[in-house]
């Protein structure tokens, strides 16, 4: 990625890693802990979309990882821009507690804070909704799904960035559909293949057009169980 972490990113990630396995073996985090599951399919995969922006002065950005599981982006990205305000939010509180946990110990802990909350009820809260200068997901859900999740969190400069593995034109199709309600708009995808072939994966970035109605995200287990695309589909 053309950019060299400080001896103390580096011990952070080290130790992030140890945690990790520590943790691993009282609450089921992870499997991809060792070697380069660790630094390829957790480190890299979480910090390639940041690549350009790394080694140039990192303005104070507030970021928000919706669904962390074990805190992936979201713990990478803390350790990578030390000048970042994380959020990390995940609805099983077995996971949030080892996360809030290992980034307390990473020293992490006044610039991260965890929340055990789903994310239909994050999005509604005045606390966080349009709060954000970014917010990423990945593995959560579909990108319509993760799309209703993330606009809502955005201010009015703020980015949305689904981290995907495939990206098809129907999944793209099924996204546009549903970002037309929710006011947002498709800014760039950008593809990258991890080495030691670990596959491809895609980052699509997503922006607001205007401010995203109140009522979504819709309540809890709405935008899963029905999705906005497949809603544009049923109103034709
Ligand atoms: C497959 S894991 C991915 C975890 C992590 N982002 C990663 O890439 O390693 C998906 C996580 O999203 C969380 N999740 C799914 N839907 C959610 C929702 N509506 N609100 C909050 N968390 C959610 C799950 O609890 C789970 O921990």
């Amino acid at each position: 990625m053309n950019w060299e972490p400080t001896c103390h990113q580096v011990q952070q990630f080290l130790q992030l890693q140890a945690l990790l396995i520590e943790w691993n073996e009282k609450v089921n985090l992870t499997r991809l802990l060792k070697g380069s599951d660790f630094w390829i399919s957790h480190v890299l995969d979480s910090l390639w979309p940041l690549r350009y922006e790394l080694n140039h002065f990192e303005s104070s950005r507030k970021i928000i990882d919706v669904g962390t599981g074990c805190g992936f982006p979201g713990l990478a990205i803390a350790i990578a821009l030390p000048r970042s305000e994380i959020t990390l939010i995940d609805s099983i509180s077995r996971k949030t507690t080892a996360v809030k946990a290992i980034s307390q110990t990473l020293g992490l802990g006044e610039r991260v804070s965890v929340r055990t909350e789903r994310a239909e009820v994050i999005g509604q809260s005045i606390s966080f909704r349009g709060n954000y200068d970014l917010a990423v997901a990945r593995a959560v859900a579909t990108s319509p799904v993760v799309a209703e999740y993330l606009i809502p969190l955005l201010n009015a400069q703020g980015e949305a960035w689904l981290y995907k593995g495939r990206w098809s034109t129907d999944e793209q199709i099924d996204l546009n559909n549903a970002l037309k309600p929710l006011k947002g708009k498709i800014k760039s995808i950008e593809s990258f293949e991890l080495p030691e072939g670990k596959g491809m994966r895609n980052i699509v970035r997503l922006v607001s057009n205007e401010q995203c109605p109140e009522k979504f995200p819709r309540p809890i287990g709405i935008p899963a169980k029905r999705p906005l695309e497949s809603q544009m589909l049923d109103n034709l």
